[in-house]
């Protein structure tokens, strides 16, 4: 009972504009020509892969990516492969980055702060309950969908645009200290990261934010956590928050 799978290839989508870039390729809105579906297309160059050597996190993310099914995380539907480049298909997120509505407005709502918080909470224990951990999430990897609704569209590749932070590859910010240590980690660590977000969807930075990288590693291990005046939070969003570190 051979592949019941369709085997695409690049004839099969007319690209759109490019929706940003990454360190390994680029992420196009593309339309599937039969169907007139709309996907992202995102291209990751052969070339790339072996000059970073990530085969093995590229097809270990690809296979989870795959077998995840849940409305806050973003499908992967398929993927195909020319001479120099590989195309992931994935789910075209309408909304676009959350990171940009976080930096337009400078910070959320507690009530828009809870309803993406409860998303990703949802989409996390859904990945823990298939084993998958250390999903990595940061504003960059969050996506909006056409009613407004979070989707964790991460590969372990943040795409970078122009309104990212410059600091934005290899942030410290959002790892845990067991992760900043190497140790190795479990699901909390991610519980971590929901207190790392929740801080910042309500003040608009992350919490252990510092000039230099050791700065942000001393203040992630001491938990040197402290809660501006402005924007006035609630003591139940702190105490959240510092239940989840
Ligand atoms: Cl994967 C994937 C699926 N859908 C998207 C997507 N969607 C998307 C929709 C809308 C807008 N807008 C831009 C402003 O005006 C309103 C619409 C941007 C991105 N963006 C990116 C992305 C965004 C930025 C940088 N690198 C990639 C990746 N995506």
């Amino acid at each position: 009972a051979g592949n019941t799978e369709k085997q695409w290839s690049l004839a099969d989508f007319e690209i759109g504009r490019p929706l940003g870039k990454g360190k390994f390729g680029r992420v196009y809105l593309a339309r599937e020509a039969k169907s007139k579906y709309i996907v992202a297309l995102k291209v990751i160059f052969k070339e790339q892969i072996e000059k970073y050597k990530i085969h093995h996190q590229l097809r270990r993310e690809m296979e989870i990516q795959t077998s995840l099914r849940h409305p806050n995380i973003l499908r992967l539907f398929g993927w195909f492969h020319d001479n120099e480049r590989i195309f992931l298909i994935l789910e075209y997120a309408h909304g676009g980055e959350l990171y940009g509505v976080l930096k337009q407005n400078g910070h959320l709502t507690e009530q828009q702060a809870a309803t993406y918080i409860a998303s990703l909470s949802q989409a996390l224990a859904y990945c823990h309950g298939k084993c998958v951990i250390h999903r990595d999430i940061k504003p960059e990897n969050l996506l909006l969908d056409h009613e407004g609704r979070l989707k964790i569209a991460d590969f372990g590749w943040s795409v970078q645009s122009s309104n990212k932070r410059k600091t934005m590859c290899g942030t410290l910010d959002y790892l845990a200290p067991e992760m900043v240590e190497n140790r190795d980690h479990d699901y909390a660590v991610d519980n971590w990261t929901l207190g790392i977000l929740c801080y910042e969807f309500l003040y608009g930075n992350p919490p252990f934010e510092a000039e230099s990288q050791k700065d942000t590693f001393k203040r992630i291990l001491k938990i040197d956590l402290s809660f501006p005046l402005t924007p006035n939070v609630s003591e139940e969003a702190k105490n959240l928050i510092s239940q989840l570190f």
